[in-house]
């Protein structure tokens, strides 16, 4: 008999299947792990360089690729990224992603899936871990700057894992973030500026596609965390020098966040730790200081994410 191509073979997982199997209570305690493994910088735990980006310059967009090894884990995988600072009028999606498994030994393709979901909420786990992290203890209020794609993430991991009394959404279009609130379960207040948005706010999520500074230091209340995860290019920016100079600045990859964060480029500022370096227990997590998270997204924490679909995709089909 003859054998199908192996491409065939591979699974082929689309958006709403990786959605109905990805759920945070899982997902979150494995990209903990992942972040405490790419720190520990042990090529046979995780081998994840810097991504490579190629510009698309005629429709002002990216593409990212994004390998990762976890030898340890026999996972090898990787991330096709684009993604787009787009006008107002764009239907189209800010960020395409498709992740590719592999099976180490052979290098044949185990699974394609849809990297969408994957991305949304990966990068809202990362941001939740950082809260838990270096947030005050008793935070009580949640604010979110923009209300796209992330920011739906976010708001999800924070009030499912975390519990605040109030959350407060700004956007720079009004009817994006009257949108956003119809979109969610619970209550959230619409603001009509970033400062109102953020002052006396305990943790502070940026999730816009700026690229000039939103949030300012003078309205931050001292003490507060900011997960920043827009901005991902090194000319682009979320947060002004005064908040960056005041926080003691955390990072998922030390190399990306200097090699892409314009935030941590432009104002000068140095990563004091890797969120896995909390994690290891090798550097301390100021909870009482001022933390900015800056993220970039690494392909560990999708190779983690894609791997966790695919067991559950596997365990679903094969009924294990
Ligand atoms: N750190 C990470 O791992 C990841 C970061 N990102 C970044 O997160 C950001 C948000 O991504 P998505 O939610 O997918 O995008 P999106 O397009 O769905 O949402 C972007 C939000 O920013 C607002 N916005 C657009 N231009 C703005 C401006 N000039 N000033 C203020 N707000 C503006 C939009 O109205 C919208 O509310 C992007 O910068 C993206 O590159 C995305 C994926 C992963
Ligand atoms: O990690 C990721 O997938 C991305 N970071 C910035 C845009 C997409």
């Amino acid at each position: 008999k003859k054998a199908l191509p192996r491409l065939l073979n591979a699974a082929q997982i689309p958006l709403r299947e990786v959605e109905s199997l990805l759920h945070y209570k899982e997902l979150i305690p494995r990209l903990e792990e992942a972040l405490g493994k790419f720190s520990s910088r042990d090529s046979v735990e995780v081998i994840q360089p810097v991504r490579s980006t190629v510009p698309l310059q005629k429709h002002n967009g990216f593409l990212g690729l994004m390998p990762t090894y976890m030898e340890n884990d026999g996972v090898l995988s990787t991330k096709l990224v684009c993604f787009y600072n787009r006008g107002a009028g764009s239907t189209l999606p800010s960020v395409s992603a498709t992740v590719l498994l592999l099976d180490p030994e052979s290098g044949h393709m185990k699974a394609v899936m849809d990297g969408e979901a994957i991305t949304s909420m990966r990068t809202a786990g990362a941001s939740e871990i950082s809260a838990k992290l270096l947030m005050r203890p008793g935070a009580e209020v949640l604010a979110i700057l923009g209300t796209g794609q992330q920011a739906l993430s976010h708001y999800n991991a924070f009030t499912e894992m975390l519990s605040f009394k109030e959350v407060r959404v700004w956007n720079h279009r009004r009817e994006g973030a009257e949108k956003f609130c119809r979109s969610v379960s619970g209550p959230v207040t619409v603001c009509g500026s970033v400062e109102e948005a953020v002052r006396g706010a305990d943790v502070i999520v940026t999730v816009t596609r700026s690229t000039e500074p939103v949030l300012c230091g003078r309205w931050v209340k001292p003490g507060a965390h900011v997960a920043a995860v827009g901005a991902c290019r090194p000319d682009w920016r979320e947060l002004d020098d005064s908040l960056m100079k005041e926080a003691v600045v955390y990072a998922d990859s030390r190399e990306g966040a200097m090699a892409e964060s314009g935030d941590v480029i432009l104002s000068g500022v140095e990563v004091f730790a890797e969120l896995g370096d909390v994690i290891n227990g090798i550097k301390p997590a100021y909870r009482e200081k001022t933390t900015v998270f800056k993220s970039l997204g690494m392909g560990v924490e999708d190779a983690v994410a894609a791997n966790l679909v695919y067991e559950q995709w596997k365990a679903k089909a094969y009924k294990l």
